[in-house]
């Protein structure tokens, strides 16, 4: 998929620091970078690139155990968005963008203030695996919350995140859209595609949302 995406909302800059040469970089390009979205970057990179490709990692697997204060969530109510988990069998699926030249330091600077100031994520090296060429892996730079962050939550039945995400919201919007578009891009991504944890909150959130939809008579549309 070759398009251009230019930054929009992004949130305040603050100090955020140069890019290093520590990132992942392309064969050979110095100004090259693979970054994989597995989140809300599936949906809102938010940031310009030169090229995406639908794939995923192996010995990772998605889970709602990070908490958010401002994009899905407040201080009183966090929000619950997605990390990665170390899991030998696990496999995550998601986007891989390509950023080329000044789109680096951009990039770079851009998702350092929303996933590292403002989401708590910190940067890990993953080899990416694309859907149309799993045989031609290529190493990305993912943002992954681990434990040690004070924003992770960390585990909970898939009813209690489902509970959590249908009370949420923030800066960016509902913490149930952040949920229902992610399952969205699973669909797109075919049968193959399974994420149990995913799906067994998008079902708790389905059976619970009667019961948050007020009715007919609590609207007075009677
Ligand atoms: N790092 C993951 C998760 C990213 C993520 O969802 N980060 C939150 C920060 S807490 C975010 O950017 N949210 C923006 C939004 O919800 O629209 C990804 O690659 O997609």
């Amino acid at each position: 998929m070759k398009q251009e995406s230019a930054a929009s909302n992004t949130p305040p800059a603050s100090q955020s620091p140069t890019p290093s040469a520590q990132f992942p970089r392309n064969d050979g390009d110095p100004q090259a970078l693979w970054i994989f979205g597995y989140g809300s970057l599936v949906w809102r990179p938010d940031f310009a690139y030169s090229d995406s490709l639908v794939g995923f990692v192996r010995g990772y697997s998605r889970r709602f155990w990070q908490g958010d204060t401002f994009h899905r969530g407040s201080d009183k109510m966090p929000g619950r968005v997605v990390t990665l988990l170390e899991d030998h069998e696990g496999c995550t699926w998601g986007v891989a963008y390509q950023v080329q030249g000044e789109q680096v330091s951009e990039a770079l600077k851009y998702l350092n203030v929303r996933e590292a100031v403002l989401g708590g994520y910190d940067t890990k090296e993953v080899t990416f695996y694309p859907q149309d060429a799993p045989d031609q892996p290529l190493k990305a730079l993912a943002y992954v919350a681990t434990p040690q962050n004070p924003g992770y939550l960390g585990p909970a039945p898939e009813e209690a995140i489902a509970t959590q995400i249908l009370a949420c919201r923030g800066f960016s919007g509902h913490n149930l859209e952040y949920l229902l578009r992610l399952a969205d891009f699973m669909q797109l991504c075919g049968p193959q595609a399974q994420d149990e944890h995913l799906a067994a909150i998008v079902d708790a959130v389905g059976t619970m949302l009667p019961c948050f939809c007020p009715t007919e008579q609590a609207l007075a549309l009677v």
